[in-house]
Parts: structure tokens; sequence; C-alpha cells
């Protein structure tokens, strides 16, 4: 485990926090955040909290899977049952356009004092992260890594002669994307059907937590050990949090739907093992314990 001195400049510098020399009521010619000498949680501790906080995905999906077992509830249809719902189609469909809008608030309003630096590290990740989604769920050279997983295990598009002109029946037994399976009204069956969903959800909720961390750590050890400056706190919640809070909590909700209506467990758990790979060798892995890694990818800070 690497010590904060390791890290480099523009991740260790957080906002600086005065340490008092006397005891008793704080100066008043100091700032808000001056006055309060503890220090804000380091970069290690970010660390531990979102290994804590990864874990919520593979008990989200373990509860709404079992939940969709056991109870006559998780069995029936209901709104979220329904593939059209509007949260399915308006957000998660479009899911890694609100995962990167959500992203670029937090990045446009972060106060580091070299904030075009960390903004541009910032960015950098969110390549990686971008790669990652495309080569599971876009693009592999070819059919994306969740199609070839379909089809490599066996799965195929399969053609409805009986309903289907022979045109399109043609097109849909050469289909090897699900996309263009769907398109030609074939059923994609008979593979692992990794799920997008479980993957995508996952995937991108980590990919948040690991870069608005340390802000939101850092605003709420301002709100609950500095003075109860309710203003400032509002502004910094109103600000920059709620839309990151909000897709965060959105895509929990809809991955909690899909554990409970969509997909055999298994499709659902290595969803969310290949969302682990990227997201834990650059956020849990590389950049904790690498120092070289800090210089290529920053940090994610306030
Ligand atoms: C070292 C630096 C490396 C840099 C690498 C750069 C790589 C970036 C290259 C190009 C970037 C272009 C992409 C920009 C996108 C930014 C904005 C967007 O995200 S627009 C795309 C919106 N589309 C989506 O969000 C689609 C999300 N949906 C899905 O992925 C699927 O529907 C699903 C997986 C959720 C479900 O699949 P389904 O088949 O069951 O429907
Ligand atoms: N939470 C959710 N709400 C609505 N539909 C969902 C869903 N999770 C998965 N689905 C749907 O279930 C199918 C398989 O999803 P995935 O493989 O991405 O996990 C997809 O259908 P369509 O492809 O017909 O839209 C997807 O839209």
């Amino acid at each position: 485990m690497s010590s904060d001195k390791d890290r480099d400049s523009a991740s260790s510098s957080g906002p600086e926090i005065a340490t008092p020399t006397t005891s008793g009521p704080p100066s008043p010619q100091l700032t808000a955040s001056q006055q309060y000498p503890a220090a804000p949680p380091s970069g290690e501790n970010h660390h531990h909290i979102l290994i804590l906080l990864s874990l919520i995905y593979p008990a989200t999906i373990v509860l709404g899977s079992l939940f969709s077992i056991i109870s006559p509830i998780g069995q029936s249809a209901s709104y979220f049952s329904r593939k059209n719902n509007i949260f399915n189609v308006l957000f998660v469909k479009i899911g890694w356009f609100w995962t990167t809008a959500a992203f670029l608030v937090h990045i446009a309003n972060l106060r580091h004092p070299n904030a075009t630096h960390a903004r541009s590290k910032a960015l950098i990740r969110w390549g990686l992260a971008t790669l990652a989604w495309i080569l599971v769920t876009q693009w592999f050279f070819g059919p994306p890594l969740m199609d070839r997983t379909f089809t490599g295990t066996g799965g195929a598009c399969r053609p409805n002669y009986a309903v289907q002109p022979s045109s399109l029946a043609i097109k849909a037994e050469r289909a090897s994307t699900s996309a263009a399976c769907k398109g030609a009204g074939g059923k994609w069956d008979g593979g692992h059907d990794l799920s997008g969903h479980a993957f995508m959800l996952t995937h991108a909720s980590l990919f948040l937590w690991a870069e608005t961390l340390p802000r939101l750590v850092d605003s709420m050890w301002r709100g609950t050990i500095g003075p109860r400056n309710i203003s400032p706190l509002m502004a910094e919640w109103f600000g920059v949090h709620w839309f990151v809070w909000g897709i965060l909590g959105l895509w929990w909700w809809m991955l909690l739907m899909t554990s409970v209506y969509f997909h055999t467990w298994p499709e659902k758990v290595s969803g969310w093992l290949v969302a682990l790979f990227e997201w834990g060798i650059l956020y849990a892995y590389m950049i904790p314990l690498n120092p070289q890694a800090r210089q290529w990818f920053g940090t994610p800070t306030v």
C-alpha cells in the first residue's frame, strides 16, 4: 500500500487545511475550511471506501436474483419488468451518455489548484473506461465481446422461417451480433448471453464512484466536521453532486430490476465480473499501488 507522499502532486494536494497551534476557538480570520484542523480522509482511505462501495453491486445482484426466485412479486409483471419502461429507454439504453454527462459536470467543477491538469488526466481515465465499454458492448474488431462470448458458447441467431420472409430469415441466420439478429427479427438463442445491463450499470457506477468519491468525502467532511454553514454546503450538493448521485441511484435501481426480472444467475454474474476488469486494474490496483501509473493517469481528486 502506498503512502500519501507517493502520490503525484495533482492528486495529493487537496484543499489545504491549516493545523491549529493552540487550543480554544478557531481564529475568526480563517476561512471555514481552514478553521478545522483534522485532515480530510486521505487517498488511502478513499481506496478502502471505494472497495467497500464496490460490494454494493454483487450484493444487489444476489439480492435481486434471490428475490426473483423466492418471491411471487419478483415473478409477477411490474412496470420495471417491461423492456420499454421509460427509465430503460431514456436512461439505461443510452447509459454511457448519461454517465459521461454526470462525469463532465463533476470535472467542470473541480476546485483543485491545478484543475486543467487534473481535468486532462480525468479525461484520459474516462477514455479508458469508454474504451472498455466500447469493447464489451459495441465493437471488438467486429462483434463486441459480449456477442463473441455468446456465439463462442454455442449461441446463434435463430430465424423463424414460419413467420419471417425468407430474405429476412437468411439475414437473421447470418447475424453475428445481437443487434443484427434483433433487426432481422431472429431469436438470439442458445449461448451464454452475458448481461449487457449488469455490465454497463456496474461499470458506469464503479467509474463514477471512483472519480467522484474524493470530492464527495471532502464535502461530507466539511459538512459534518466543519462549521454548519448550510448554504455553501447546499451549493456544493446542488451544484456538483446531485447529477452524479441521481445517476448512481438510478443505475443501482435499474441493476436491481435487471437482477429481479431479467437473465439467468450466471449471465448477471459474468456481466458484473467483466465490469470489474478495467476498474479493478486502474482504480483498485494501478492508481493506489503504482507511482508510475499515477504519473500517467493521475488520481481522482476534489
Ligand atoms: C489512453 C487514452 C485512451 C483513449 C481511448 C479513447 C477511446 C474513446 C474513443 C471514442 C470515444 C467516442 C465515444 C464517445 C461517447 C461519449 C458520449 C456517449 O457516451 S454517446 C453513446 C451513447 N450510447 C450509449 O450510452 C449506449 C449504452 N447502451 C449500451 O451499451 C447497451 O444498450 C447495453 C449494454 C446497456 C445493453 O445492451 P442491449 O443489447 O441489451 O440493449
Ligand atoms: N432493468 C431493466 N429494465 C428493462 N429492461 C431490461 C432491464 N435489464 C435488462 N433489460 C432488457 O433485457 C434484455 C437483455 O438485457 P441485457 O442483455 O442488456 O442485460 C434487453 O432487451 P432488449 O435488447 O430487447 O431491449 C434489455 O433491454
